[in-house]
């Protein structure tokens, strides 16, 4: 096992916890990586942060490699994740490998897909054929058009009881990481007791191995974030009234200083 991941394995068993944040430039990654992040993820929320879409359909794979590339080089010791992004490895387990290994080209170490049972052997064929996999559980964005709207997961006993058998089945396949996004908090703590992947909660509570949560909510760069996030800076005001600034300093002659010849 690639020994960064054997480290994940190691920490999940002793409960220490480890944090992920998304990157999809080099800045981003850098700092992350500066900060001792242990992971970062090349999500495909990148189409709804980044670009402004509504959701992350329009992402293609070509992009998720153009971004990859930039968050290795500043990613240092980080461990990197990359979204497989939709149309990319639903079709068959061939199709999934070959994106996959787009991906690990562009420099990734680990690649995220979302599903549950439906997608056990897909996660098997790539593990088995060398590739970290990474499951994606609970609010799969990728659906998001199923639902007509980012929607909890797992409240009743029975979608409870359905995440458990996903979570496990994509473990025993292979699966190293499961994310599980926005279910509820005793949800994610069973399955992460259970299972032999080491989970990662966004909106899952405090009992996963890891926590994950897009940068643009962190930093507050997002106009809104979803009701788990925690907005650590408020960089997108400091960003606007750095701008507003030297719009009037441009106006009124103080940018740039006259310089004597
Ligand atoms: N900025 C950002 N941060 C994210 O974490 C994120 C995205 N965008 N886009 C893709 C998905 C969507 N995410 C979400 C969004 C909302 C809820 C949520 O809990 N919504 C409320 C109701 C919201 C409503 O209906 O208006 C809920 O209780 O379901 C969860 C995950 C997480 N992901
Ligand atoms: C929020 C995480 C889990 C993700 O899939 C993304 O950023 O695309
Ligand atoms: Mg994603």
């Amino acid at each position: 096992m690639h020994k960064k991941i054997s480290r994940w394995v190691k920490d999940k068993q002793q409960g220490i916890k480890r944090a992920l944040v998304t990157a999809y430039d080099y800045p981003m990654a850098r700092f992350a990586a500066a900060a001792g992040m242990h992971g970062v993820l090349v999500g495909d929320s990148l189409g709804m942060v980044v670009c402004g879409d509504q959701d992350t359909l329009n992402v293609t794979l070509e992009q998720m490699c153009y971004h990859t590339r930039m968050v290795r080089r500043g990613a240092g010791e980080c461990l990197v994740f990359a979204d497989l992004p939709f149309g990319s490895y639903e079709k068959s387990p061939e199709q999934a490998w070959e994106s996959a290994g787009e991906l690990l080209r562009a420099g990734a170490d680990v690649i995220k897909l979302e599903g549950g049972a439906e997608m056990a052997a897909t996660v098997a064929f790539c593990a088995e054929r060398g590739i970290n996999i990474c499951a994606h559980i609970g609010l799969t964005p990728q659906r998001v058009r199923q639902w007509g709207s980012f929607q909890r997961q797992g409240s009743t006993d029975a979608e409870a009881q359905r995440l458990h058998h996903e979570a496990a089945a994509l473990s025993a396949a292979g699966a190293r990481f499961v994310v599980m996004e926005a279910v509820p908090d005793q949800v994610a703590a069973k399955i992460s007791r259970e299972i032999d992947a080491v989970t990662i909660g966004i909106g899952a509570g405090p009992d996963t191995d890891a926590q994950v949560l897009v940068a643009h909510d962190v930093l507050g760069l997002e106009a809104e974030s979803p009701p788990f996030a925690r907005r650590y800076l408020e960089a997108g005001n400091l960003q606007q009234q750095a701008f507003a600034q030297y719009v009037q300093d441009v106006a009124s002659g103080n940018f740039p200083p006259r310089r004597p010849h």
